[in-house]
């Protein structure tokens, strides 16, 4: 299998997504749903406003007179409509989100009249036209009307828009169980008694974060030693996640044993080495249970490796197991605030700094740099040998925080 040329990413990515489903869906309160994917479409159960009301506070009247003066006959508060009908010279004492009384069709602004006692006079000028100031039934949504698709991330305002449209609880996919399981003999448990020969654990705690950006059930099992019992013995353990994450070992040295592990616990490799830089080593493997199929990632150990194929490959897969619309991250457009080298075969993911005009790449590109990815808000796309680009080129990026813009 070393022989095959590391796939193009977009491939590597489609063929992972192409291995789950979303999964199972169930309902939450709309509280519990924030940060999770509409499962269905969502359909309004009622028609916003429900009824024709007041945008300001002031007074309705007819409309067929508007140059008054009017005797106030009643009030419509919010909560409380007006019970009667207003007439011809009469006007009604309206506050905003009231409900407009039968019979009006203008709410003048109490800033253009002047009340003496049950009178009100014109002092300014009246809405124009007349309905300005009427927000009409239905105007946000009528009632059986899909207001969001699913796949549509729920945040505040879709919550809110939910709770208007007569909804307590939304339809979302179950949560994903992930488990990140991170290898190797010189990985030290303790970073304060780290030995010169180790180096301190870190990409457990990295991934499961990563992970936990998303709404699952995260865990991690680790770190674990380099042998084949030690990795075949934490798959057995994480046999209810959906998704194992492991990093180390996914290279082709005698101690990268990732790929015999899985083939020994009846895991299938469905690809391994995609054309990017860093994170050329990764593997996704598949085995099938009576509860569904269980997905092995397979992360190449070098911290920043492991960093860029969690954000192009597990957050994305999360993401489709979650029922999002759009799984994978999406670039936006910058500027180049300072020169960049010429690419070499593989693209590159260029960690830098984007401060909302231009960016610009960190000097130190290690795959093991944690320093400069931690510095790092952006990834920096470079296809397989781009010129060196000058300042002031246009250069497409990656957002890292929290998974970037999906
Ligand atoms: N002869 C070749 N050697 C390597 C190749 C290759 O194609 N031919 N690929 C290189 C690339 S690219 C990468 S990336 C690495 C990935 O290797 P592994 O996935 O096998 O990772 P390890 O060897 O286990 O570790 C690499 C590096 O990362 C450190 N590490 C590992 N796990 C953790 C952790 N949980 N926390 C912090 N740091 C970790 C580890 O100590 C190593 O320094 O292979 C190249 N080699
Ligand atoms: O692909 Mo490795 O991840 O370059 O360091």
């Amino acid at each position: 299998m070393a022989n095959v040329p590391p796939m193009p990413l977009e491939e590597a990515q489609e063929r992972l997504l192409a291995l789950v489903e979303p999964l199972p869906m169930q309902h939450v309160d709309i509280e519990g749903s924030i940060g999770r994917y509409l499962a269905e479409g969502l359909v309004a159960r009622r028609t916003q406003p429900a009824a024709d009301l007041s945008a300001m506070d002031g007074y309705a009247v007819t409309g067929d007179d508007m140059a008054g003066p009017w005797s106030v006959v009643g009030e419509s508060a919010a909560g409380h409509p007006y019970p009667g009908e207003v007439a011809s010279g009469q006007a009604i004492r309206i506050s905003t989100g009231a409900v407009l009384p039968v019979g009006a069709e203008a709410v003048i602004l109490q800033e253009d009249l002047a009340r003496d006692d049950g009178r009100i006079t014109l002092t300014g000028e009246p809405p124009e036209p007349k309905h300005k100031h009427i927000r009409r039934s239905g105007l946000d949504f009528v009632a059986g009307r899909e207001l969001l698709a699913a796949g549509t991330l729920i945040g505040p305002a879709q919550a809110a828009l939910a709770l208007a449209a007569g909804h307590k609880h939304m339809p979302v996919c179950r949560k994903p169980r992930i488990t990140v399981i991170d290898s190797g003999d010189e990985l030290a448990t303790d970073p304060e008694t780290c030995e010169p020969h180790q180096i301190p654990a870190s990409n457990g705690t990295m991934l499961l974060s990563m992970a936990r950006t998303l709404p699952v059930t995260a865990e991690r099992s680790g770190p674990i030693p380099d042998t084949l019992d030690a990795l075949i013995s934490a798959f057995d353990a994480a046999h209810r996640a959906d998704v194992i994450v492991t990093s180390g070992g996914a290279s082709v040295g005698e101690h990268d044993l990732v790929r015999p592990a899985l083939e020994a616990w009846g895991a299938t490799l469905d690809f391994w080495r995609v054309a990017i830089k860093p994170g050329k080593p990764i593997l996704v493997a598949r085995r099938e249970r009576p509860e569904g199929t269980q997905i092995v990632i397979g992360l190449p150990g070098n911290p920043v490796s492991s960093f860029v194929t969690a954000y192009h490959f597990l957050l994305p897969v999360l993401r489709r197991l979650l029922g999002a619309r759009h799984a994978l991250p999406m670039s936006i457009v910058t500027r180049l605030g300072a020169p960049m080298r010429a690419n070499g075969g593989r693209r590159e993911f260029v960690r830098g700094s984007w401060d909302g005009q231009c960016v610009v790449p960190h000097s130190i590109q290690d795959s093991g740099a944690l320093s400069a990815l931690a510095a790092s808000n952006v990834l920096i796309d470079r296809q397989a040998h781009a010129p060196q680009g000058e300042p002031g080129e246009e250069a497409r990026v990656f957002l890292i925080e929290n998974g970037g813009i999906a």
